[in-house]
């Protein structure tokens, strides 16, 4: 594969899709610089898939325009589509072919070099599984290779739907290695995802949606920076009684959580150096705000994917 890729530019602008009453898509507008790692974030149902399709040309909206380096992906301009590659939500595989068939298939519609396979196999983690049917394959795996299937023509533009869905938590992790690898030497990756923390860990910036409509975009470290959510601290049970801990300087509140005290406060430093001073550091931990606090403050309701 080239090491440096050219990354593609991709835009909606008010993307409006409506099935019968449902207005799934509502508005939609961002627009993703290239080699950027950008996320559609949301719930089931937000209109994330509805979105990334019209993105790669396989829905026609109703109302506005996608743009993909300022050509129209529902053209279907073969100059464009050579240059994307698609993971779409459920893959299917020619399943009595092994991993290794499958990619040098596909690979093989695209021209690329019989050396392909092989890369790609390493890049997904899949080099002892290449000889292994792909309905055998188990469903990280099978997620592995559908990601492989869409980077045969060495794509300058990925688009990645819940990439991770349905896999157990070391499964997911185990992803997102490769998905971070994806864009290092410069490709476009744009994903759906209901993963608050794949959002936060992978993506550069991520917009979140909800009812078909973008509530917020930017970096997460951004979006949880904008909110004023105290910082809780948990001490291990013992370190202080309630009362000592709501008298530290910079405690908010303190309250007894099963048999620790959790302090809320929005000066943790002064909390921490307190906390130090009487020597009830061990065993502490600090949560700050996450993605799923700045979903519950956009919308009043808490995040539930
Ligand atoms: N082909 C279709 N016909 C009718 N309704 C549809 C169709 N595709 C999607 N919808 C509806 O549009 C809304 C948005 O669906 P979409 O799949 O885009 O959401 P999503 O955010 O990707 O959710 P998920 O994570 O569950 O895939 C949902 O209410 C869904 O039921």
């Amino acid at each position: 594969m080239r090491g440096c890729q050219m990354g593609m530019r991709v835009e909606a602008h008010d993307l409006v899709m409506t099935y019968g009453d449902v207005r799934a898509v509502d508005g939609i507008s961002f627009t993703v610089e290239p080699g950027e790692f950008f996320g559609l974030l949301g719930p089931n149902g937000a209109g994330k898939t509805t979105t990334l399709e019209i993105l790669e040309g396989l829905r026609r909206p109703d109302g506005g325009r996608a743009l993909v380096d300022g050509s129209d992906p529902g053209r279907r301009d073969p100059k464009i589509l050579g240059r994307m590659g698609v993971q779409l939500q459920a893959s299917a595989f020619f399943e009595k072919l092994t991993a290794r068939e499958q990619l040098d298939t596909f690979g093989a519609l695209y021209d690329a070099p019989r050396t392909r396979t092989d890369e790609l196999l390493e890049l997904v983690g899949l080099r002892e599984s290449g000889a292994i049917q792909a309905d055998k394959l188990s469903g990280g795996q099978k997620q592995r290779l559908a990601i492989a299937c869409a980077l045969v023509n060495d794509p300058d533009l990925v688009f990645l739907d819940e990439p991770t869905a349905a896999l157990d938590p070391q499964a997911r992790r185990n992803l997102w290695d490769v998905l971070a690898q994806l864009n290092d030497s410069g490709r476009t990756v744009v994903l759906t995802t209901h993963y608050m923390d794949e959002a936060e860990i992978l993506c550069d910036r991520v917009a979140i949606v909800d009812r078909g409509k973008v509530l917020a975009i930017d970096s997460p470290a951004a979006l949880v920076r904008g909110l004023d959510v105290p910082v809780q601290i948990s001490l291990a049970p013992g370190a202080l009684a309630p009362e000592q801990a709501a008298a530290l300087p910079g405690v908010d509140s303190a309250e007894l959580e099963q048999s620790a005290v959790r302090l809320s406060t929005r000066r943790p430093t002064a909390v921490l150096t307190a906390l130090a001073e009487r020597d009830a550091l061990e065993g502490l931990s600090v949560r700050g705000a996450t993605l799923e606090d700045v979903f519950l403050d956009l919308t009043g309701r808490e995040y539930r994917a």
